[in-house]
């Protein structure tokens, strides 16, 4: 197995009553960058403190290039994390911390600049980065992951507190990464962030993975076989197609949804009919969609779990 793989085996975790983790397998291997998603409490920062090693599994085993990251010797130099972007002495100016965390690597001070340069922190870097935003932390933090030159990163939603110049720039920057042949394994809530930049995808909820797939396989599962119409006579339309075996949903006033049906056969079924239509295009749903239709139901077992809000 290359240097650069992180391997995640069958981890399972408690805390208390509350199982984090229930056999959370996946791999993230080199030259992809592969997105790590899921609603809150699925597990991501969890099954992430375990590769670390700051966390201990009760069950499963996490690898970094084969070996556990506890026993790597300059670990920096295997795997650069970013985990909280706000654990950091705010009395230290950014370029310090740097500083301090290369000598702990035996890396020296031209490294440190080289990094701060590459995530655009020169003007702020001999500021105490206790007055950073929560964005020029993540940079920061970014900084960090990237100084001993590691061939895999792992960050856990490092768009947190971007702004949108900040999004667009960390995309470019992750997805060089990837492709110079590190692994790149990124946590994220927002779909939009990581749709164009992940090549793979592994959502997970109640603590397992729901789907571990590449992204143009999960938007094709989720745009199904479904056709959009545009029609001036939405009713009388839905009726015919539902007659002709269709589901049909309307997804806008004068658009609807045609699930079962080729897109000849809608076409076929509406001129019998005389119903007008000005637009027919088979549905591609976006990133979003497929996330959310996979992650519904781990979704609904927490509201239920957690009662309605009062
Ligand atoms: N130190 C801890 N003590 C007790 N429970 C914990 C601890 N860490 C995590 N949990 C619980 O484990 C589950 C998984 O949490 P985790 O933070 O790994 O999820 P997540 O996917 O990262 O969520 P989010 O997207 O909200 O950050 C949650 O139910 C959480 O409350």
């Amino acid at each position: 197995m290359s240097d650069a793989t992180i391997e995640v085996d069958g981890l399972r975790k408690r805390y208390g009553s509350t199982t984090a983790l229930d056999g959370m397998t996946f791999t993230a291997v080199p030259g992809r960058v592969t997105g790590f998603v899921g609603p809150n409490g699925a597990g991501k920062s969890t099954t992430m403190r375990i590769i670390l090693g700051l966390h201990t599994a009760d069950a499963g085993r996490a690898l970094v290039g084969g070996r556990p990251y506890r026993s790597l010797r300059c670990p920096l130099r295997h795997l650069g994390a970013l985990l909280d972007a706000s654990a950091l002495h705010p009395a230290r100016t950014g370029r310090n911390h740097l500083l301090w965390l290369a000598q702990s690597q035996g890396l020296g001070r031209r490294r440190v600049d080289e990094v701060i340069e590459q995530v655009g922190l020169v003007s702020a870097s001999r500021r105490p980065a206790g007055g950073y935003s929560l964005g020029m932390r993540q940079r920061l933090g970014l900084a960090a992951a990237l100084l001993a030159d590691p061939p895999a990163i792992m960050l856990d939603e490092p768009f947190n507190g971007m702004d949108p110049e900040g999004i667009v720039w960390l995309r470019g920057l992750l997805r060089a990464q990837a492709g110079q042949g590190r692994a790149v394994l990124v946590s994220s809530h927002l779909m939009s962030e990581l749709q164009g930049m992940a090549d793979h995808l592994v959502v997970v909820g109640r603590g397992r993975v729901i789907a571990d797939s590449s992204v143009a396989d999960l938007i094709a599962a989720a745009s199904g076989d479904r056709v959009r119409v545009r029609t001036g006579a939405p009713q009388p339309a839905a009726a015919a197609l539902s007659t002709a075996g269709a589901q049909v949903t309307r997804a806008d006033a004068d658009v609807l949804a045609v699930r079962g049906l080729a897109a000849e056969q809608v076409v076929a079924v509406l001129t019998a009919g005389g119903l007008p239509f000005s637009e027919l295009a088979p549905h591609r749903a976006t990133l979003e969609e497929a996330y959310l239709d996979l992650t519904r139901e781990a979704v609904e077992y927490r509201a239920a779990a957690t009662g309605p809000a009062s």
